[in-house]
């Protein structure tokens, strides 16, 4: 019997996979947690407390980051990777992917994935939208032979989540960038291994001892339950944020105010229609799940 301190990498059948170091231990939650309400999640460093190769958790110790979609702690980077082209690009569940990144205030990185299928003009329009908010827009195709080395160096000492819409190539992008062999994988202390795994789980894997990369199930819409007050969603449009000082009232929605900046900036075609339109459908969206 013994304690030691390691990361969940993977929860699967109601087991929480905790690497400490190169080894990896099947754990169980204690009772305590579900008392409390509180469920671990792949992210969290905790204590645990391990018999014949079992491990109990002990404690989860406190969390940097926690999102919402997918549920997971303490990553410091992520890479929103969508299509522009089958599927077609949803720009509404991308705002909503930034502004929850941009409330936990991670670093962020747009992925435009299946490159090959746009043409140059098309790639211009998606990407003057975002990189005039100051965001970083990396192209890449997996139909090229080549590693796209600036994606890749991006991922480098980072702990790193990659999300976006259900068929955009997530996956396809990872196992591109990282072929297995540059896992290293830690070895499951589990002596009774179940069979074949196929359930969809999530899972961090560790690329080297500073960087670890996480693929997540994609989806196609979530809810907007992680916020906890409507002001984040104007504080979390950046640029809405970076101008709102020149606005008349200095509490202003950005919506029926007179003199606001937001909506003048809107007109001369200094922030895009896109981002307002979606800031006003999540902000309507956000009113009726707080009305019940
Ligand atoms: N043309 C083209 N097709 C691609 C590219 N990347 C991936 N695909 C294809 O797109 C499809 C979906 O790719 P996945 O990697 O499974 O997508 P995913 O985002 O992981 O999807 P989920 O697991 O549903 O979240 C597959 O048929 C891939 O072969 C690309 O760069 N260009
Ligand atoms: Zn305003």
């Amino acid at each position: 019997m013994s304690d030691k301190t390691g990361v969940i990498t993977k929860i699967q059948r109601e087991l929480f996979y905790v690497s400490v170091g190169n080894e990896v231990y099947p754990s169980k939650a204690k009772g305590n947690f579900r008392n409390k309400k509180i469920t671990p999640v792949v992210g969290d460093k905790v204590d645990i407390n391990v018999e014949n190769g079992l491990g109990f958790i002990l404690k989860i110790h406190p969390r940097s980051v926690l999102l919402h979609r997918p549920e997971v702690s303490n990553i410091d980077k992520c890479f929103v990777l969508s299509s522009i082209k089958s599927p077609n690009i949803n720009l509404m569940l991308l705002d909503k992917y930034l502004l929850m990144i941009e409330k936990n205030s991670i670093d962020c990185v747009i992925v435009f994935n299946k490159s090959d299928l746009v043409s140059e003009d098309e790639k211009k329009i998606y990407a003057d939208i975002y990189r005039n908010v100051g965001y970083k827009v990396i192209f890449n195709s997996n139909e090229s032979s080549i590693t796209n080395e600036e994606l890749l160096n991006e991922f480098r000492n980072h702990i790193n989540c990659v999300i976006g819409p259900s068929g955009a190539g997530k996956s396809s992008t990872l196992k591109k960038l990282f072929p297995s062999e540059y896992f290293i994988s830690g070895k499951i202390s589990d002596k009774t291994q179940r069979g074949k795994q196929t359930t969809r789980h999530i899972e961090i894997k560790m690329v080297d001892h500073n960087t670890y990369v996480l693929d997540t199930p994609g989806f196609s819409s979530f809810d907007l339950s992680f916020l906890n007050d409507k002001s984040e969603i104007k504080n979390n449009f950046v640029e809405f944020r970076k101008n709102s000082l020149r606005c008349k009232f200095n509490n202003c929605e950005h919506i029926n105010e007179p003199k606001c900046e937001i909506k003048r900036l809107v007109e001369i075609g200094e922030i895009s229609q896109s981002r307002y339109d979606n800031y006003l459908k999540i902000v309507e969206e956000y009113k009726k799940i707080r009305r019940y």
